[in-house]
């Protein structure tokens, strides 16, 4: 709501909501509502609980659309996803999301024209060109026919050595399909190496093992890619990807595969990140990349021995977080989330408590204001974490932090000091 030119933050009074009552806003990710068949887990479960709620009061039940364009998605087909569906309740509005925006600013060339490659293409002439990311069609936290564009982009626009840095998926796609997405990629590379481009695959390893952790929850995963991206280390090496995925396979899934570089027949890595290269983390979604990104990007830094800290130009796909404005450069503007309903209610006087677990935190702060991390008024909110457990995978743990949410919850209620309580539950999530 804005007046001449300035922000008004008066909310109304709702019509029918009684004042002084606590809202409480539960987040089931995972859960959703599809065609009742055998194949439908949330369907075949006993959930008393929600039965209930659904049963008790008929006529307040809602559904809602959670994927595609009611979240800014490119497509009805995209599925949904933590950062957009936070994103959207947060805000209570609609934005074009990082995946959108890429594509746009790709098929402009608009991308090219920007500021961030304007930088990073300044190491094109004496320095390689690094690509990291998820290699997937998920289009969750990346898209591979953007890495493919980009690498042809980049390549048109005067990169001579590429090195791509690979995440296997497995997880917003079927297990096993990273075989084919590298085979894919290694094509792409073929062909740029027919016209003369040094390009190759240089590293890898599973996204959840892997570079992709989140919310400060484990850095020793940001280390291992790290020691394989940056200093050209891993416990295991090979000549060729499709062969290290198919070998690596055998003892562990697409989400988990353990990092491994690329040899040369020295058996010397063919790609580590030095002095004068560019890199690029070609996700556009934030959370899983903003620690890689402190990794690359911060002088001072104590979660791990980096060993050696390279003086590279650095861009991410979009900027990951607003209010950190990490990292500095980035290809394509990220959305800009405003006047989000965290930021209203302070405004108002109304007092939020959020609670969530370490890999879902972020998601009821960061995501739920804008991709801002940090409190609008500390005064006046409460955000609360329960650490996640480590070294265990969540399908053999699914009840996850569930118990624990709920009780900080109960006395967040009782308390009397809130008027809006959030919690974010992954429980559903992972008993996929
Ligand atoms: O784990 C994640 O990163 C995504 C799936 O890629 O799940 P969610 O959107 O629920 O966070």
């Amino acid at each position: 709501m804005r007046s001449s030119g300035q922000v008004s933050w008066r909310l109304e009074d709702h019509p029918k909501l009684p004042k002084g009552k606590t809202v409480a806003v539960v987040v089931l990710d995972g859960w959703g509502e599809n065609k009742p068949d055998e194949f439908n887990c949330i369907h075949v479960a006993q959930t008393p609980t929600m039965d209930s709620l659904k049963q008790g009061a008929p006529e307040k039940w809602r559904l809602i659309r959670a994927h595609g364009t009611a979240v800014g998605l490119p497509t009805e087909d995209d599925m949904g996803n933590s950062e957009v569906g936070h994103n959207a309740l947060g805000a209570g509005r609609i934005y074009a999301q990082g995946a959108k925006l890429v594509d746009l600013a790709l098929a402009s060339g608009k991308i090219y024209e920007g500021e961030g490659f304007k930088y990073i293409s300044e190491s094109f002439e004496k320095g390689t060109l690094h690509l990291i990311g998820l290699l997937s069609d998920g289009g969750v936290h990346s898209r591979l026919d953007q890495l493919q564009l980009l690498l042809k982009g980049a390549s048109d626009h005067g990169a001579k050595r590429i090195r791509v840095h690979v995440l296997t998926d497995g997880r917003d796609v079927l297990d096993g399909s990273s075989i084919g997405f590298v085979e894919t990629l290694e094509n792409d590379l073929a062909k740029l190496r027919e016209k003369g481009v040094d390009a190759q695959i240089a590293s890898g390893g599973g996204r959840m093992y892997v570079t992709m952790d989140r919310y400060e929850n484990d850095w020793n995963v940001v280390k291992r890619g790290w020691d394989a991206q940056v200093l050209g280390e891993a416990p295991h090496k090979f000549t060729n990807a499709v062969e290290a995925v198919k070998k690596l396979r055998e003892n562990a899934n697409d989400q988990y595969l353990p990092p491994f570089v690329i040899v040369d027949e020295n058996k010397k890595a063919v790609g580590p990140i030095v002095d004068g290269d560019a890199v690029v983390t070609f996700n556009f979604r934030a959370d899983r990349m903003v620690m890689l990104a402190k990794a690359l990007e911060y002088e001072d830094f104590d979660k791990f021995d980096r060993v050696r800290f390279p003086k590279i130009r650095y861009a991410g796909m979009l900027q990951y977080d607003g209010e950190l404005k990490l990292p500095s450069c980035y290809l394509v503007s990220p959305p800009e989330i405003e006047r989000t309903s965290g930021e209203y209610l302070v405004h108002n006087g109304i007092r939020t408590f959020a609670c969530s677990e370490t890999v879902k935190f972020g998601h009821v702060t960061f995501f739920w204001n804008g991709n801002r991390s940090g409190y609008f008024k500390p005064e006046m909110e409460e955000y609360v974490e329960i650490p996640s457990d480590i070294g265990i995978t969540f399908n053999v743990q699914p009840k996850m932090k569930a118990l624990e949410i709920g009780e900080k919850a109960r006395d967040a209620i009782l308390s009397g000091k809130f008027d809006q309580v959030i919690n974010g539950l992954g429980t559903c999530e992972h008993t996929k």
